[in-house]
């Protein structure tokens, strides 16, 4: 093993958009130090195109980038391409796949996290994750004529509407789509759109963000088996074409209620005698006998079997800490990610942590919750930079803003979506009412109250609600004296709280 370079300061490991936001704001806090970012993916993302919509909500884009940009943008930053296969916190080292050790004087982990199958190893099953996924679902798409989507949150929704020329057969274990965002009512008012024709505004509206020439062309020669790269993110689907073999664009059949129970090679099927069901023409549950053979069958909980050409499985992710544990005995959330103080401290001395790799254990603000997105990977990497920056300088610094209030906004089914604190009443039991306001096809608005008080919101289209909501939910102004009209179309709400 090479001798150890000399003491590293602060050393970041993962390329994803917490870890480079993170080498940044290090970057600035310390322009006279070096930062190291060690990385196994060979390219890195960057958020381009910031937006501080309001407050607390922010829009971005995001760019896969040779590590060389970060480096020429912050020259005290230098990006190390090799995985992390070992950490030794109580020497304060990290060994890499390229077998050398870099000491920390503070680190901070954002490893992100894996996609959880529902069945590991089998080539069938797919997720995704990285650049690299994605185009290997594309390709497989291109051939495909059926495929099943298993799960219900953030890919399985962006998957079941983009998907066109193939069958889709989608297995929820919900009664209506999307639960890790929207309830029943939501659902009800999204599905409409995806059982219809998709409107030709979508398909005109596609942007590609992804991904610079020049990082693609290090992906096919420096990308390593073990490693998963950085989380796609907003858009991630924009430049790729999600189309099967068939001519038609878009027939989905939704199995509610449901997992899969178990999954049948061609071969295996053949010898079992079992039927599998064709697909429903009109979104009606099949009872017609499948006569065409697929490579695979997928037995569901609730009896039905259905061929396909392969599963995706969009069934949530698990933080990716296993290079990290050994010989160091972190504290561990329950969905297993390194838990983390208020101020982004892991369990280990003088060991950070941010984005989807942690958990947050910290007594959350009434309106704030963790859940693994983008916007959320950014905030902590910055805030965790911030955090060793002041305990190396001995300042206390206070929690960041962006962590009272939850605000997601996204696109789902070419709709803005906005997600506003408890907007799904989560964790408010029975004691709470909710407002809502529906025009088909073109927004749904639903307010989540407590005690008169706003706590959580889903703005779906082109409410131009969110700053006013965003604040009402802030300030937990008492509006029970508004009433129904919080939502009256004929009052300019704005106006009304100025
Ligand atoms: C398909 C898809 C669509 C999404 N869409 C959205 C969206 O629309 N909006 C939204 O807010 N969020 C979205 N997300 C979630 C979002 O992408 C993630 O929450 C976010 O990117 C997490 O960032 P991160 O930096 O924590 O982790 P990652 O982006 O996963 O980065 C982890 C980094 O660590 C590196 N790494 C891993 N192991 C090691 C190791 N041992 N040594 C060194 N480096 C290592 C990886 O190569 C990678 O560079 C989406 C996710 C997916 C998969
Ligand atoms: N627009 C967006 O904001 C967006 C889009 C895509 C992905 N993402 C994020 O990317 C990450 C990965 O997305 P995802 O959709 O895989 O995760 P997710 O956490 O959003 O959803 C996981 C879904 O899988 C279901 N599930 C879990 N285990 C299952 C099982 N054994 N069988 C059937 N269903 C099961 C859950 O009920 C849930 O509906 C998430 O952090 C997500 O928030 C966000």
């Amino acid at each position: 093993m090479e001798a150890a370079r000399p003491a590293g300061t602060f050393v970041v490991v993962g390329g994803g958009i917490a870890g480079v936001t993170c080498a940044e704001q290090l970057a600035i806090n310390f322009p006279a130090e070096d930062i190291l970012l060690v990385t196994a993916s060979p390219v890195i993302k960057a958020v381009t195109n910031f937006k501080q919509v309001s407050k607390v909500l922010e829009e971005f884009d995001v760019e896969e980038q040779p590590s060389t940009m970060l480096e020429n943008r912050f020259p005290n930053i230098k990006v190390i391409e090799s995985g992390v296969k070992q950490l030794k916190s109580d020497k304060h080292c990290i060994f890499t796949e390229d077998g050398r050790e870099y000491v920390y004087k503070k680190l901070c982990l954002c490893a992100g996290a894996k996609p959880k199958l529902i069945c590991e190893g089998n080539p069938y099953v797919l997720g995704i994750r990285d650049t690299d996924s994605a185009q290997e679902f594309q390709k497989q798409l291109t051939k495909a004529r059926r495929i099943m989507i298993v799960g219900n949150g953030g890919i399985a929704l962006e998957l079941a509407y983009e998907v066109e020329g193939c069958e889709v057969i989608w297995a929820i274990k919900d009664k209506a789509i999307g639960n890790t965002f929207f309830d029943a009512g939501a659902a009800e008012f999204l599905t409409s759109r995806l059982l219809s024709e998709k409107s030709e505004a979508k398909l005109a509206h596609k942007r590609t963000i992804y991904t610079v020439e020049e990082a693609k062309k290090e992906t096919s020669t420096k990308s390593k088996a073990d490693y998963v790269g950085s989380a796609l993110g907003p858009d991630w689907h924009g430049g790729l074409a999600l189309k099967g073999t068939e001519e038609f664009s878009h027939s989905i059949h939704i199995e509610t209620k449901c997992e899969v129970k178990k999954i049948y090679l061609q071969e295996e099927f053949k010898i079992m005698k079992k039927k599998s069901l064709a697909f429903p023409k009109d979104h009606h549950k099949s009872v017609t006998v499948d006569k065409e053979m697929w490579p695979v069958y997928v037995e569901l909980t609730n009896g039905s079997i259905y061929g396909c050409d392969f599963l995706v499985s969009a069934t949530g992710v698990t933080p990716n800490v296993q290079p990290f544990l050994h010989g160091n005995d972190f504290d561990l959330g329950e969905d297993g990610g390194l838990r983390v103080d208020e101020q982004m401290r892991t369990s280990l001395p003088d060991i950070y942590a941010a984005g989807d790799i942690c958990t947050a254990c910290w007594p959350p603000s009434p309106v704030w919750q963790q859940m693994r997105l983008w916007t959320q990977a950014r905030q902590m990497g910055c805030y965790a930079a911030k955090c060793m920056a002041a305990a190396t300088m001995g300042h206390p610094i206070d929690m960041d803003f962006s962590f009272e209030l939850f605000a997601h906004v996204t696109k789902f089914f070419n709709y803005k979506v906005v997600l506003l604190g408890k907007y799904n009443a989560q964790g408010l039991g029975v004691d709470h009412e909710l407002m809502l306001r529906c025009t088909r096809g073109q927004e749904y608005i639903k307010v989540v109250m407590h005690n008169g008080r706003m706590m959580g919101a889903v703005l779906i289209g082109e409410t131009d609600l969110e700053e006013t909501f965003e604040n009402l939910i802030l300030n937990q102004m008492d509006l029970s004296s508004y009433g129904e009209d919080l939502l009256n179309p004929d009052i300019d709400i704005e106006d009304y709280f100025d």
